[in-house]
């Protein structure tokens, strides 16, 4: 059995994860950690600030955290502290704290941090890579959608497309936006649409003369991104200490 602790349990990601953990048969879901008390399928949620405490009494395998980025990052401390392996599905983390949570975690727990853990956006990141490959000589533009809640822009998920980008183009400039009088130059432009209910959608525009290629990925539901952080969370265990991508979980 492996025995997971959800953070962030009360949110929109922390429930989706609790209920596919709550029926899964190799899972045991022990408890939920976040900002107000609360249950998450019947276990005990518990204040943040009671993490170290919980971890201790509970003694789970994996702690799995969807929480925000400088939340995130305290979280990974305790967890790693206490010996619990990591899925951290948060996004938003500056340089400084991907520095930070790097130092926790490698040679202590090993820990699946990626900032989209849909089966589809990862294999959806290769055809990015090889579209990008052939086309060095196109235009670029990254656009992104999600609902009216997200905190952080542009998406996790963008900015990796926008890595990815930089490895095969040679880091060019990015416009995010455009207003008034704008002359194309070589930039990659970034676009971030913000509303209603939409759960992820991710496109990348390769626009030559005569032709575009588009390339994208359109999630439905958020389970997509819980099943794969349940995926991530019965392969972390017992790997190596150091930090892994969804890409090593699919052996992409
Ligand atoms: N990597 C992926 O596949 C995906 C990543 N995300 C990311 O996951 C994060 C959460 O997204 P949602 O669930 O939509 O947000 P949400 O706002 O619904 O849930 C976040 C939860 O974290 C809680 N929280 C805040 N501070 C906390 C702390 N110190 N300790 C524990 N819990 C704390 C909040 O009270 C809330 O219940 C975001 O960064 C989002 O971008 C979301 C979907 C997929
Ligand atoms: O906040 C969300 O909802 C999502 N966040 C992730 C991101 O920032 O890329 C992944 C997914 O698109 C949903």
């Amino acid at each position: 059995m492996v025995k997971v602790v959800v953070s962030g349990a009360l949110g929109r990601m922390g429930t989706n994860i609790g209920r596919i953990v709550d029926e899964a048969a190799d899972m045991e879901l022990v408890g939920g950690i976040d900002i107000q008390e609360g249950t998450l399928f019947g276990t005990e949620v518990v204040l943040a600030e009671r993490m170290d405490a919980f971890l201790k009494e509970k003694k789970p395998d994996v702690l799995i955290d969807f929480t925000v980025a400088a939340a995130a990052v305290e979280n990974i401390k305790v967890a790693a502290e206490n010996n619990v392996a990591l899925i951290v599905g948060t996004t938003g983390f500056s340089p400084e704290q991907r520095a930070t949570i790097a130092s926790a975690v490698e040679g202590t727990v090993p820990a699946v941090i990626s900032s989209n853990f849909s089966v589809g956006v990862n294999i959806f990141w290769k055809l990015v890579r090889e579209a990008a490959r052939e086309l060095g000589d196109y235009d670029v533009e990254v656009t992104e959608a999600h609902h009216r809640y997200k905190k952080d822009a542009p998406s996790g998920t963008a900015k990796t497309i926008l890595d990815i980008l930089d490895q095969e183009l040679g880091g060019r400039e990015k416009v995010y936006g455009r207003v008034g009088e704008t002359e194309r130059k070589g930039e990659i432009g970034v676009h971030a649409i913000r509303g209603g209910d939409i759960v992820g959608d991710h496109s990348v525009l390769f626009a030559g003369n005569f032709e575009c290629i588009e390339v994208s990925h359109r999630a439905y539901d958020r389970a997509v991104f819980a099943q794969g952080a349940v995926r991530a969370a019965r392969w972390v265990v017992g790997r190596e200490p150091r930090i892994y991508g969804m890409q090593d979980v699919l052996g992409l």
